[in-house]
């Protein structure tokens, strides 16, 4: 839900609002802090859970995991694999990661001793995970060359919306697959059906869109090289609880005027 200037103005007793998500792109943080409200997220305690299914999904891509999946229960496996249907390594490949963060940093773990190259791309350099992960820091140009497969974990903002358009997929290999764990719009959606399916690219594993839930008459529901998930990144029931339970704690701190235990913007402090 968006929580724009609009709605707080019909909110004049507002003291916080606790997101129950990492992301906060659908709130307008200036606006809030300087009306003195409080604003929080979830990060960490759905990183793992997040990694894992972004992971996941970076597998059944390239291994066509569905389709197979769908194929075996339809009973066409009546013979041999026709070659057609076979996927790509993944293994001694390289990966590239935008936004090099909490959930990109564990997802760079779970690739440190499968992939061959970790590169990674953030507005600034870390040098205590290129020495812990050995990932390499690369221009956004560089990595979507030299990466067979590139993960978006970067958050959506007014520097990252349409990030990914022709330019950039035109940059990537046409072996390469596209991977996005972290929002829609962050992508120029025409722009990926266009690289699918004149297979510019190999194939793209999706948990996020420009419209949520995907419009039943999206293109990419048509695409045999795209694999789908519902923004399910953090969907597990352990993780989903531990998000409810943080989000409660920032709600109680913020009702009684403490600092909550992720607060977004802490300048809001000298307004309260
Ligand atoms: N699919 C799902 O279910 C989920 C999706 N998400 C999405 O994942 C995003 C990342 O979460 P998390 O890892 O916890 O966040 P973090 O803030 O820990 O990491 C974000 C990273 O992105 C980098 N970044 C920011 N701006 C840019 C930019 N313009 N270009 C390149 N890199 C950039 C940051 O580095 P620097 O500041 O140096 O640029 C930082 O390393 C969330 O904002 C959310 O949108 C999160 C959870 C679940
Ligand atoms: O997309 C989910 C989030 O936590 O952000």
């Amino acid at each position: 839900m968006k929580v724009n200037q609009e709605m707080l103005d019909r909110a004049p007793k507002l003291r916080i609002v606790s997101n129950i998500s990492a992301g906060y792109d659908n709130l307008d943080i200036k606006e809030l802090t300087s009306r003195g409200i409080m604003a929080t997220n979830t990060p960490d305690v759905l990183t793992d859970t997040t990694a894992d299914a972004i992971f996941g999904l970076l597998l059944a891509t390239a291994r066509r995991i569905p389709e197979l999946d769908a194929y075996v229960k339809a009973g066409q496996w009546t013979a041999k694999l026709p070659d057609e249907r076979f996927g790509v390594d993944v293994h001694h490949k390289t990966l590239g990661i935008i936004g090099m963060g909490r959930i990109g940093k564990a997802i760079a773990e779970r690739a440190h001793f499968g992939f061959k190259n970790v590169l990674y791309h953030n507005r600034t350099r870390n040098s205590d995970t290129e020495k812990e992960l050995e990932a390499t820091y690369v221009s956004l140009d560089d990595l979507l060359q030299q990466s067979d497969f590139v993960c978006l974990m970067a958050p959506l903002t007014d520097e990252t919306i349409g990030l990914m358009g022709k330019r950039e997929f035109d940059l990537m290999k046409e072996t390469a697959v596209f991977i996005n764990g972290a929002r829609g719009s962050m992508v120029v959606e025409a722009d990926l059906i266009h690289a699918l399916q004149n297979k510019t690219i190999r194939a793209a594993g999706l948990d996020v869109y420009q419209n949520e839930p995907l419009p039943l008459d999206s293109p990419l529901l048509q695409l045999e090289n795209v694999v789908t998930m519902p923004h399910y990144g953090s969907a597990t029931q352990e993780t989903r609880y531990k998000m409810a339970e943080l989000a409660v704690d920032n709600l109680i701190k913020g009702i009684h005027r403490q600092a909550p235990p992720s607060l977004i913007d802490k300048a809001v402090l000298a307004h309260i």
